[in-house]
C-alpha cells in the first residue's frame, strides 16, 4: 500500500538505488531514456518542489539527467542548489581532500579492483569488486584519515566508504531546501535506499513528512516501501495524473 499523492508534497529523491538501478561501476549506470522527462513533468505537477538529494555531484546530475534540471543537494549535502536556475552553493573544499586522495590512491593499490571516485568536495572508495575486504578497507581508510587529520566523516554505503566533510548530510540538505521558497510550507517525502538516506528520512519525518524506503535494506524509519527503482519510477510517473484526480 502506497500513500496517496498530495499536491502539497515536496519530494526528495535519492538517485543510485532509488531512481536508477545500481551498476558495477559508478559510471556504468544506465539512465532510462524517459527519466528526465518524467522528472520534469513531476516537477511541474508539484509546483517545482522536487529535489535530487544524492552522494553524486550536482554537475553529474545535470549532465546525466539533462534536460531535466532540478533543485538539488549533491555530495551528501556539501553543495546545494535551491532552485533549478539558482547557482549551486558548495562548502569550501575540505583541506584534507587532496592529501587524503593521494594517500588513499597509494594505499588502496593493495586491493586491485578498488576504485576511488574523486568528487569535487568528497571522495568515495568503492570496493564492490572485493566485498570480502570491506572491513579491512574501512579500517585502512579511517587510519589514513586520522594521520592526515581534519573533519572527515565516514559513511559506509553499498560497497562504498564515502568520505565527506562533517556537518553536512542529507538531513541538513532537506532542512535547507525546506526553508527555501519553492519548498516551504510543503510536506517533505524522502525516497532513498541506503544508510546515508536515514538522515533524510529523519529530517522529513521530524516535520511531519514521510520516509519511503527503496529495496530490502532494513530501516526503522520507513513509513512505506517500494521494492525496486523500477517501482519508484512507475510510482513517480503516476503522480501527475493521480494529482489531477485528487480534489485540492
Ligand atoms: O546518494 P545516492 O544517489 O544513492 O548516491 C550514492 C553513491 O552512489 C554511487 O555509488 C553507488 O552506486 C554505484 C553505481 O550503481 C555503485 O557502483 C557503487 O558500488 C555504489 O556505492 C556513486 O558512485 C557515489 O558517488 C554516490 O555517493
Ligand atoms: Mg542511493
Amino acid at each position: 500500500m502506497q500513500p496517496l499523492p498530495r499536491a502539497d508534497w515536496a519530494l526528495f529523491l535519492d538517485i543510485d538505488g532509488t531512481l536508477i538501478e545500481h551498476a558495477d561501476h559508478p559510471e556504468g549506470v544506465e539512465i532510462p531514456e524517459y527519466l528526465p522527462d518524467l522528472l520534469t513533468v513531476l516537477q511541474t505537477s508539484l509546483g517545482g518542489a522536487v529535489a535530487l538529494v544524492s552522494g553524486r555531484s550536482i554537475d553529474w546530475m545535470d549532465h546525466r539527467l539533462a534536460p531535466a534540471r532540478l533543485p538539488a543537494a549533491g555530495q551528501h549535502g556539501a553543495e546545494i542548489r535551491l532552485a533549478p536556475d539558482a547557482p549551486s552553493v558548495p562548502i569550501p573544499t575540505p583541506k584534507w581532500r587532496k592529501p587524503l586522495e593521494q594517500t588513499l590512491e597509494r594505499e588502496m593499490a593493495a586491493w586491485p579492483g578498488v576504485y576511488i571516485e574523486h568528487k569535487p568536495l568528497s571522495l568515495a572508495v568503492h570496493y564492490r569488486a572485493v566485498p570480502e575486504s570491506g572491513d579491512e578497507i574501512m579500517a585502512k581508510v579511517v587510519e589514513a584519515s586520522a594521520r592526515i587529520g581534519g573533519e572527515v566523516e565516514f559513511l559506509k554505503g553499498r560497497f562504498v566508504v564515502e568520505l565527506r566533510q562533517s556537518g553536512h548530510d542529507k538531513g541538513t540538505a532537506v532542512d535547507t531546501l525546506m526553508g527555501s521558497a519553492i519548498f516551504t510550507g510543503r510536506k517533505p517525502v524522502f525516497l532513498g535506499d541506503d544508510v546515508t538516506d536515514e538522515d533524510g528520512f529523519r529530517a522529513a519525518r521530524a516535520v511531519g513528512g514521510l520516509a519511503i524506503a527503496v529495496g530490502p535494506r532494513p530501516t526503522t524509519q520507513a513509513d512505506f516501501r517500494l521494492a525496486t527503482p523500477e517501482d519508484v519510477r512507475k510510482w513517480l510517473g503516476d503522480i501527475p495524473q493521480a494529482l489531477e484526480r485528487v480534489p485540492s
